[in-house]
C-alpha cells in the first residue's frame, strides 16, 4: 500500500504548531487548512499533463496543462470540512461529495448518517479528507461507500495517521493511497491517537476542549 508521510519542513512546522495544547479555534482551523494544502500538493504529483502552446509576451510558448483530471473531494463530516478550504485553494474546480460518519465513542465503530457523492464516480479520482486516521473504521467505511458508487481510484489525506489504522486499511483496501503529515505512535485505550492532536472535530468547530 502506498503511504506517503510528508516530511517537508513547512508541513512538519505547521503540524508541530497544531500539537500545542491551547491553540485557539482560529489557529487550529487555519493550520488544518494550510497543512491540507501542502498534502494536496503531494497527493496530486502524479496528475497527467499535456503540452499546450499559449501566446506569451514574446510569442508562442509551449507550456503544460493538467490533462483531464476529474477529481472529487470527499470530506468526512464533520472534521474533514476543516481541510476542505485548503484543498480547494489548489483545486478550485473540484467537485465535492460529502459523507457523514461519526465514531461511536464506546464501540469505536463508525455510524454513517449522510452520503451525497458526485455523479459518475467511476470516472473520478476521489481525495478523501479527514484530519485523523485512528482505528481506520471511518476510512474503511468511506472507501466502501466510494467503491459501491463505482469509484476505482481513491486517495486519502490525513493530518495524522495511527499505525493501527494504516494496518487495518492495508488488510482491506491496499489499493488506496495515503498522504499524511505524520504517522504517529499508537492509539490510547479509548481510540485517540498519541501524540495526536486530540479531538480534531471539536478543535476545528470549537465545540469542546
Ligand atoms: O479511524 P477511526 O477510529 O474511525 O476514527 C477517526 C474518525 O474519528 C473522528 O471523527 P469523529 O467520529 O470524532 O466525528 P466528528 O468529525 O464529527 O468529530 C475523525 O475525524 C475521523 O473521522
Ligand atoms: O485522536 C483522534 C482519534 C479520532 N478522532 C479524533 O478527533 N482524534
Ligand atoms: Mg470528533
Amino acid at each position: 500500500m502506498k503511504v506517503v508521510e510528508v516530511r517537508h519542513p513547512l508541513v512538519q512546522h505547521k503540524l508541530g504548531l497544531m500539537r500545542r495544547a491551547g491553540n485557539s479555534t482560529k489557529e487550529f482551523r487555519e493550520l488544518a487548512s494550510e497543512v491540507a494544502t501542502l498534502l494536496t500538493y503531494e497527493a496530486t504529483a502524479d496528475l497527467a499533463t499535456e503540452s499546450v502552446t499559449v501566446d506569451g509576451w514574446a510569442g508562442p510558448v509551449e507550456t503544460r496543462r493538467i490533462k483531464g483530471a476529474k477529481i472529487t473531494l470527499v470530506p468526512i463530516l464533520r472534521a474533514g470540512l476543516g481541510m476542505l478550504p485548503g484543498v480547494l485553494e489548489l483545486i478550485p474546480s473540484a467537485k465535492v461529495g460529502v459523507v457523514g460518519l461519526q465514531r461511536d465513542e464506546h464501540t469505536l465503530l463508525p455510524v454513517g448518517y449522510y452520503e451525497k457523492l458526485s455523479g459518475r464516480m467511476e470516472e473520478r479520482t476521489a481525495l478523501i479528507l479527514d484530519p485523523m486516521l485512528a482505528t481506520g473504521g471511518t476510512l474503511i467505511a468511506t472507501v466502501e461507500m466510494l467503491k459501491a458508487a463505482g469509484c476505482r481510484r481513491i486517495k486519502g489525506l490525513f493530518l495524522v495517521a495511527a499505525p493501527e489504522g494504516l494496518r487495518a486499511l492495508e488488510a482491506r483496501h491496499a489499493d488506496v493511497e495515503v498522504y499524511t503529515a505524520s504517522i504517529d505512535q499508537r492509539l490510547n485505550d479509548v481510540g485517540y491517537i498519541l501524540p495526536g492532536l486530540g479531538d480534531a472535530g471539536d478543535k476545528i468547530f470549537g465545540t469542546r476542549y
